[in-house]
């Protein structure tokens, strides 16, 4: 199916992954999508497999029905300057996934009436696993629709109100480096337990991609779950406690808090 075209706007970790799963997802085809980046060195494999590429966002934007902003907070400035001229506020859709850019900031660089919706996917985008928040202050509910449909084939979405972005940048886009760290650990542990380090991590990976999804798909709580793991004087419990003993869960809400604050910071006007 081909829906309306799309332009990605830096194509790097995030750009590339969105563009993946909208294919992969069979909502877009590949020749629906432009992606631009600096150089077209890092873009020629997508060249390829059939996707638009270019170093001239001016141009790009240009036929887009949905832009997707997609460079660091650092390059932004210079980018909406670049394309303010070639962007058309009646026709087209701003999306942003960068972090700690406000809907307002990219309102006052382009234009007031232009409909922004933030968006905050991770990069299980690329295997359609994303967890995806958006959130926006003016774009209408059909637009919003429209945004909701697109990231809902690449994952799970949730509409959120902006001032909590940075905290879903944190918990969910962050998050992801997070909970892979926890697998990395797992498996360094599984290795001094007595694993080849190429089994205990597909092991811990598994374990986890279980753990999650007996929250998931029977919608329980983790301390239900756990209970039914940890027998009386066993040795769940006592790994648990001595994890907790060292700040596990402390080490992950502390991350968290501290992410969420550089999250807010990222993204400098001037
Ligand atoms: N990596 C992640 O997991 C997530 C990243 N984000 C946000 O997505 C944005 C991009 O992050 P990453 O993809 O990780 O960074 P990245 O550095 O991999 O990608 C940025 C891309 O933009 C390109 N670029 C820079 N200036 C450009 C210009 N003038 N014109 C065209 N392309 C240009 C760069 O060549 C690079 O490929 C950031 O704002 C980040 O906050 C959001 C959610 C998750
Ligand atoms: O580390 C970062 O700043 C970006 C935003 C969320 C994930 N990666």
């Amino acid at each position: 199916m081909k829906a309306n075209n799309i332009t990605i706007i830096g194509s790097g970790n995030m750009g590339l992954s969105l563009a993946k799963g909208l294919v992969k997802s069979g909502l877009y085809t590949a020749d629906a999508i432009t992606l631009t980046r600096r150089s077209l060195g890092g873009l020629k494999e997508f060249a390829a497999q059939g996707f638009q590429t270019s170093i001239d966002n001016a141009e790009a934007v240009k036929n887009a029905d949905i832009i997707v902003l997609a460079v660091l907070p650092q390059q932004v400035n210079k980018v909406l300057d670049e394309i303010k001229s070639s962007i058309n506020p009646k026709t087209q859709l701003f999306t942003s996934v960068v972090s700690g850019v406000t809907c307002k900031n990219i309102k006052e660089k382009l234009y007031d009436d232009l409909e922004v919706v933030r968006v905050m996917p991770n990069t299980a985008i690329a295997i359609q696993q994303s967890m995806t928040c958006f959130a926006t202050d003016n774009a209408s509910a059909e637009s919003l629709e429209k945004v909701k449909q697109i990231f809902d084939t690449v994952g799970i979405t949730i509409q959120i109100q902006e001032e909590l972005m940075t905290s879903a940048t944190a918990l969910c886009a962050c998050g992801i480096a997070f909970f892979l760290r926890s697998i990395r650990a797992a498996s360094q542990g599984g290795v001094e337990v007595g694993f080849h380090a190429h089994d205990a991590l597909k092991m811990a990976a598994q374990t986890a991609k279980g753990a999650a999804d007996l929250l998931l798909q029977l919608a329980s709580h983790p301390e239900h779950e756990i209970d039914k793991v940890t027998s009386p004087k066993g040795c769940t419990i006592a790994g648990l406690n001595e994890m907790e003993h060292n700040g596990f869960s402390s080490a992950m809400i502390k991350g968290i808090k501290t992410s969420a604050k550089i999250a807010g910071e990222l993204y400098t006007k001037e």
